[in-house]
């Protein structure tokens, strides 16, 4: 017999626990599904322990520079990995478990933890007992897409997930992906003290970004001494005598061998739908495997809705959170909110980090409408240089008519919190010409914005 409930959320990530609590204070019965940790990638295996050691990259790459700075260490930055897991486990540990905390504390909220799994078109089976509910919600994120190379299942690999049990210092890591995962743990471990490969199908790192962004992360990261295959084709591994990994690829024609201790997957991520079993329901699921979700986030199935990584609107922390917020609004609050009333933003936390909002100056080109643009590059601002941090840009879009911002790249120091000052513009509908006659605090990077701004060109 199936135990009647209000409300079932499947997934614990970024978007279901919040949601669970909301139905749950709502008076709504309410039970909660996550079959691992508490938080979901984010907290457990994805921006929070990353962010985390990129910190500790960061101070081992500072101590490396201290006499730039006038400072002086005695003898060579040696970086204690069982310490950065440590330091990294704690943080995540206390996030996890302050999760599951919140939510054994609410009234109204039953967590179980195990596999979930429809069993009929509203009927929910975890650890033998089957749940029924009039409102069902998803919010099962995604794993990392594993390939079918020649010679994968003989070799051992890490993917984001099993690269955070690591404690030794990889002697030399290969990756293959250049973009958020692939970069953010290049520079990661190249700054712990690793060799670091980086092998990308793409005729550029992070391919979705304008090409002098791409390339400007080039520069960086090869300044830093990694090293960076593009156009590769044909990957095939196998294991060598004594351990590690040696991959072969085609790249850009030429037949390249590179021979590692470790070998990190990182060419994106695939939606957690298969344990579902969707098959007993209507739900329908797009070609690529995510659930379709309409700009409310419900499915196709009424009083089931999806939220997060699984319905392919968008990838990040920040985007299942407002999931949850839309979700909530609509159920809850009698607030219409919905997916495309919000702005595209994001940041990859390299060093200096990026921060994006909106369009790219290919969007704005394919869009075909006139726009302004403006060029900060970081030798021009003071606080970089004092920072004695000047590589980098900053750069904005205007639509030429509106004089609204239309988007914004910051690969600079700060830029992953500088972005929001455009961001927030946009959300205001606020027209550049108020930024361009603000004050800024002195000295700041945000204070050559209203600069920037005072020498807009137009886009050619
Ligand atoms: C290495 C890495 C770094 C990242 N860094 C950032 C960053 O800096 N900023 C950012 O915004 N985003 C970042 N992301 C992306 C971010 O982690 C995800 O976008 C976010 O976690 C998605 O949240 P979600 O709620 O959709 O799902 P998830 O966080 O993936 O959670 C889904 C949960 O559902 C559970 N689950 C799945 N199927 C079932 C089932 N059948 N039954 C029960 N439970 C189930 C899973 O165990 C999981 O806990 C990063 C991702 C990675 C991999
Ligand atoms: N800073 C952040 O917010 C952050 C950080 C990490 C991850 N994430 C999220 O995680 C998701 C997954 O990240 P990701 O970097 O794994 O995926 P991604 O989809 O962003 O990039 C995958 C990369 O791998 C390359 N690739 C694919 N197949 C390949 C092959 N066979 N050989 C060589 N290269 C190949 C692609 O060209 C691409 O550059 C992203 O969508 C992102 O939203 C976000």
């Amino acid at each position: 017999m199936a135990e009647n409930v209000d409300a079932i959320v499947i997934g614990g990530g970024q978007a279901g626990p919040f949601l669970a609590v909301r139905l749950a204070q709502a008076g709504m019965k309410t039970v909660i599904i996550e079959r691992s940790h508490m938080g979901g990638t984010c907290v457990n295996n994805g921006c929070m322990p990353t962010k985390t050691m990129v910190a500790s990259a960061r101070v081992a790459h500072m101590a490396r520079r201290a006499a730039e700075y006038g400072v002086a260490l005695a003898g060579d930055v040696r970086v204690d990995m069982k310490a950065v897991k440590a330091r990294k486990d704690k943080i995540v540990e206390a996030s996890s478990t302050g999760l599951v905390k919140w939510i054994e504390g609410t009234e109204n909220l039953e967590l179980i933890w195990g596999t979930a799994r429809f069993t009929g078109p509203r009927e929910i089976e975890v650890g033998g007992r089957v749940f029924s509910a009039p409102r069902i919600f998803l919010n099962t994120g995604g794993s990392p897409v594993v390939p079918d190379w020649p010679g994968l299942a003989e070799v051992s690999y890490l993917t984001n997930e099993s690269i955070m049990d690591l404690d030794v210092l990889p002697d030399h890591l290969i990756i293959v992906g250049g973009s958020y995962i692939g970069l953010e743990f290049a520079q990661m471990f190249r700054r712990f003290g690793s060799r670091v490969t980086v092998v990308e199908h793409g005729e550029r790192l992070i391919s979705r970004e304008d090409p002098d962004v791409s390339d400007t992360i080039r520069e960086i990261l090869e300044g830093e001494g990694i090293a960076i295959h593009l156009n590769s084709r044909d990957i095939s591994v196998a294991p060598m005598d004594g351990g590690g990994v040696k991959l072969n690829a085609n790249v850009g024609g030429v037949s390249m061998t590179a021979e590692g201790s470790h070998l990190l997957l990182a060419i994106g991520r695939t939606p957690n739908v298969e344990a579902l079993n969707l098959g007993v329901t209507d739900v329908v699921v797009t070609e690529r495997g995510f659930i379709k979700v309409d700009d409310q986030l419900r499915t196709n199935v009424e009083g089931i809705w999806a939220m997060g990584d699984v319905t392919g609107h968008g990838a990040f922390t920040h985007t299942s959170y407002n999931d949850f917020e839309i979700v909530a609004a609509n159920l809850l609050d009698n607030d219409p909110r919905r997916v495309s009333d919000r702005i595209d933003t994001y940041a990859l936390f390299i060093d200096p980090p990026l921060g994006r909002v909106g369009m790219s100056e290919a969007d704005i080109r394919r869009s075909g409408r006139k726009a302004l643009v403006g060029l900060m590059p970081m030798t021009r601002v003071g606080r970089a240089k004092e920072k004695g941090e000047t590589q980098g840009f900053m750069k904005v879009f205007v639509d030429a008519e509106s004089e609204l911002f239309l988007g914004a790249a910051f690969l600079c120091t700060e830029g992953d919190e500088i972005v929001h000052i455009i961001l927030d513009a946009m959300a205001g509908k606020v027209p550049y010409t108020v930024l361009k006659r603000a004050m800024h605090i002195h000295p700041t990077v945000s204070e050559l914005i209203p600069t920037m701004l005072q020498e807009l060109k137009p886009l050619e």
